[in-house]
């Protein structure tokens, strides 16, 4: 599978498969990576990385009818542009991106990394010309696996006291709580937007859906070690309680921002 390894400042580097515009490693000063991928992943062209930050678009998770998390993380991107800490992968509607949605897009993603910080930017634009087309709607959101040392000592500032959709439970609404978010069982929450939202631990843009398998999930999943659950954590970024409706010649934006705060 094609991998793209980019260098940046202070020793900085990211690798980038085709495959989905995975970003699968960000090597910065505190670590050779900061994402978590599992020693089990496929690496199969066509088929998801089990790790890294995979897109979700244009459905989230089983959410609609395409396959799970929609197309855009088992196409094949292209590279754009490329420079010192930085790329541009895209991806255009093809034959086989209109074998399962039926939408003209266009798509970019843009990664920006140096020893310390690590930005990345989907844009989707509806490229109808505002007359003719039609709005397009959608979900989307950047799949980000952390690596920890243990998932247990995570504490998540940020979300205390937001509403979210709590997937264990039929999507029933539930109150997170005023102290800092852990994890200490399965978690599969998605949150939903809130008029003062504050930064989420990193700064996210969007509400995120935050997910950990734990012990019987991690055991059925062919493409999962059955005891990584305990060093990764999904925080998600992205637009999936409410979709996003895209008029013609419009673009939507979807931002992540990491900061290492401890060096
Ligand atoms: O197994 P995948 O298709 O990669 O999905 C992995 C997970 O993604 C999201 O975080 C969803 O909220 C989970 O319900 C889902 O299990």
């Amino acid at each position: 599978m094609e991998a793209i390894r980019v260098s940046g400042l202070d020793g900085s580097a990211i690798a980038v498969h085709l495959n989905g515009a995975t970003v699968t490693e960000w090597k910065n000063q505190r670590s050779d990576n900061a994402f978590f991928v599992s020693e089990r992943s496929e690496w199969q062209e066509g088929r998801p990385i089990r790790g890294g930050i995979p897109l979700a678009f244009p459905q989230f998770a089983g959410d609609g009818p395409l396959p799970n998390h929609g197309l855009a993380r088992t196409l094949p991107w292209t590279v754009a542009e490329q420079a010192t800490g930085y790329i541009q992968l895209c991806l255009q509607e093809s034959a086989a991106s209109r074998e399962l949605w039926p939408y003209a897009f266009d798509a970019t993603y843009s990664v920006t990394f140096n020893a310390s910080s690590f930005s990345s930017v989907l844009e989707i634009t509806n490229p109808h010309a505002r007359a003719a087309g039609s709005a397009m709607q959608f979900q989307a959101l950047q799949h980000t696996y952390y690596q920890l040392d243990a998932v247990t000592t995570l504490q998540l500032s940020g979300l205390e006291g937001r509403t979210f959709l709590d997937k264990l439970t039929g999507k029933s609404p539930k109150q997170a709580p005023m102290t800092p978010l852990t994890i200490q069982a399965e978690t599969d929450a998605i949150f939903v937007p809130s008029q003062n939202p504050r930064p989420v631990l990193l700064q996210l843009e969007g509400a995120p859906v935050i997910w950990n398998p734990w012990i019987a999930k991690s055991a059925a999943m062919a493409d999962f070690g059955d005891e990584e659950y305990q060093h990764m954590v999904c925080i998600e970024p992205g637009c999936v309680s409410q979709p996003v409706t895209l008029e013609p010649g419009a673009t939507f934006r979807l931002e992540q921002h990491i900061t290492l705060l401890v060096c």
